[in-house]
């Protein structure tokens, strides 16, 4: 099967004791992500888990997010997406090759970490609790 990347965007509402909006933004449309970065409050980046053939891609994708100025005060939850499937390699070795301790340690960000499946739904509930703690103050 073939599937095609994300253009546009999404918007999507959740209750996480306030009101959550969410924008998706497609790999493929870093190039004018920086559009979106007023009013963003908190960043949930996704990895794809199962394709390590793509790490290099997201980490210049990242490091890209966290060194934009109107990002500095974000908090980051970095999600490995699709843990349902099998792979050759292991979060911790992706988490390795992305030197994600150093770059955890250099960012002005809060930078979190979590394994899910968007499709069997299996860690999204700790997503919700984190997005509820990022939102807990303010507007
Ligand atoms: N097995 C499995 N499939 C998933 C999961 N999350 C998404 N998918 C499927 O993967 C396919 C492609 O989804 P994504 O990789 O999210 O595609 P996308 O949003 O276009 O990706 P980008 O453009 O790179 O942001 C779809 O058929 C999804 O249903 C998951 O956790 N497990």
């Amino acid at each position: 099967m073939v599937f095609f990347p994300q253009v546009g965007t999404n918007l999507t509402d959740i209750m996480a004791h306030k009101k959550i909006t969410i924008r998706e933004l497609g790999g493929c449309m870093g190039p004018i992500w920086s559009s979106y970065y007023g009013n963003c409050r908190s960043l949930l980046f996704m990895i794809d888990a199962s394709d390590p053939t793509r790490l290099s891609a997201s980490c210049a994708h990242l490091l890209g997010l966290l060194s934009a100025p109107p990002l500095a005060e974000a908090s980051v939850l970095i999600l490995f997406n699709k843990i349902d499937l099998p792979c050759f390699m292991t979060v911790e070795e992706m988490k390795s090759l992305l030197r994600l301790p150093d770059v955890i340690a250099c960012a002005k960000q809060n930078i979190a970490t979590a394994e899910i499946s968007a499709r069997k739904g299996t860690g999204l509930t700790g997503v919700l609790r984190w997005l509820q703690d990022a939102h807990r103050t303010g507007v």
